[in-house]
């Protein structure tokens, strides 16, 4: 199991490059040689394109903590499958390594790595993959058969699973019997029947319509709520992103441009790219009042108006909007914890923003 007290990340990579074309590993080695500064991976993903090759991943390096739910977002051909597929090792990355609660899986051989898979790590992607001649149960206890598991004890959980994905009454339906939404459901409690501790997820929802999508993200954030698993997650849909993340990876052209909060990316993007994305979002529903604190609290302020710690912008300046002076920020103990300026909460909230910020 996850040790969730342990502060040892979930997955750690580093330097993590996966190069397409012929002798990948080699060109890459040139490519290191042959830079001025071998540490500038644009420079050396330029020279393998020059060669014919293609940087899918390039020098990707971040932590996923124990118990966060890490998003990969970016546009079609960024890397983002790419990427998940080398962490999860269903291809062999070029270079670089990928930790899995401290163990190198780059180095785990043929044996370790089936056990990895079915006993540790989770996966779900886009198009579900049941087996169309087996029952929702069968497909559901099916990797619980491959442990060797007994029936009564498959039956069992995945019974436990498929009420957590609120499919009970449907265990003896087969695949295409069921809606889209169903079968991902499927999917998901598939994958959580052997309870992995890591859960790899590329693009779950995006084969389904608007409704059931916004209802199946509601429902996997309960399941998360619950289970606390360490999560990669891809999207290419900000909303989602910024609904579902702890933390987002933003990818571009193999990159990781930036990796942040929803909070980081919707209020701080770090270039054109990034800011793109959240143009349209809202960005008083994705940040709290902390994020504009002062450096300096003043010493005399006004009683009111009464914003909390964890208050979203949008709120807090709609309570302060009229006042042209420092207000105090207060904890749930009713401690003043600091101070934010009424004029940057509004400044905060229109960020680069030419859509009307806070609507
Ligand atoms: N097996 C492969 N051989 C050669 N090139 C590949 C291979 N797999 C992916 N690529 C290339 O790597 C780049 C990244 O692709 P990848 O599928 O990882 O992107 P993505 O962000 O997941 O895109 P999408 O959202 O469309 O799934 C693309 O240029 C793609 O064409």
């Amino acid at each position: 199991m996850t040790d969730k007290n342990s502060t040892a990340p979930a997955i750690a990579v580093e330097g993590l490059w996966q190069v397409f074309g012929e002798h990948a590993e080699k060109a890459l080695r040139t490519a290191r040689e042959a830079a001025t500064n071998p540490e500038d991976f644009h420079a050396v993903a330029e020279d393998l394109m020059a060669r014919g090759l293609i940087p899918a991943v390039r020098d990707a390096n971040f932590e996923v903590k124990a118990g966060e739910l890490f998003v990969i977002m970016g546009l079609s051909g960024s890397g983002k499958s790419t990427l998940i597929r080398c962490i999860s090792r269903l291809i062999e990355p070029t270079a670089g390594s990928v930790r899995i609660d401290g163990e190198d899986i780059l180095k785990a051989n043929e044996k370790r790595l089936i056990d990895l898979r079915r006993n540790k790590l989770g996966m779900v992607f886009q198009h579900f993959g049941l087996f169309p001649h087996m029952t929702v149960t069968d497909n559901v206890a099916f990797p619980l058969k491959m442990q060797g598991a007994g029936k009564a004890e498959r039956r069992k959980r995945a019974h436990e699973v498929l009420e957590l994905v609120g499919l009970n009454g449907r265990e003896d339906a087969y695949p295409r019997n069921l809606s889209g939404g169903q079968r991902q459901r499927v999917g998901i409690a598939r994958s959580l029947a052997v309870n992995p501790d890591i859960w790899f997820l590329d693009e779950p929802f995006s084969a389904l319509d608007p409704l059931i999508r916004r209802q199946l993200q509601d429902e996997f954030l309960n399941i998360q709520a619950t289970l606390q698993k360490s999560i990669v997650f891809i999207t290419h849909d900000i909303q989602e992103a910024l609904k579902l993340a702890d933390r987002i990876a933003i990818m571009r052209d193999g990159e990781v441009v930036q990796i942040g909060t929803p909070e980081d990316i919707v209020l701080r993007p770090v270039n054109d790219y990034v800011r793109e994305f959240t143009r349209d979002v809202p960005k008083g529903r994705h940040a709290r009042v902390e994020s504009v604190m002062l450096d300096k609290t003043p010493d005399s302020m006004p009683d009111d108006p009464k914003l909390k710690v964890g208050m979203r912008l949008d709120i807090a300046l709609e309570r302060c909007m009229d006042l042209y002076e420092p207000v105090p920020v207060w904890d749930d103990a009713g401690n003043m914890v600091g101070a934010v300026n009424p004029a940057e909460l509004a400044a905060a909230l229109h960020v680069d923003d030419d859509t009307g910020g806070a609507a």
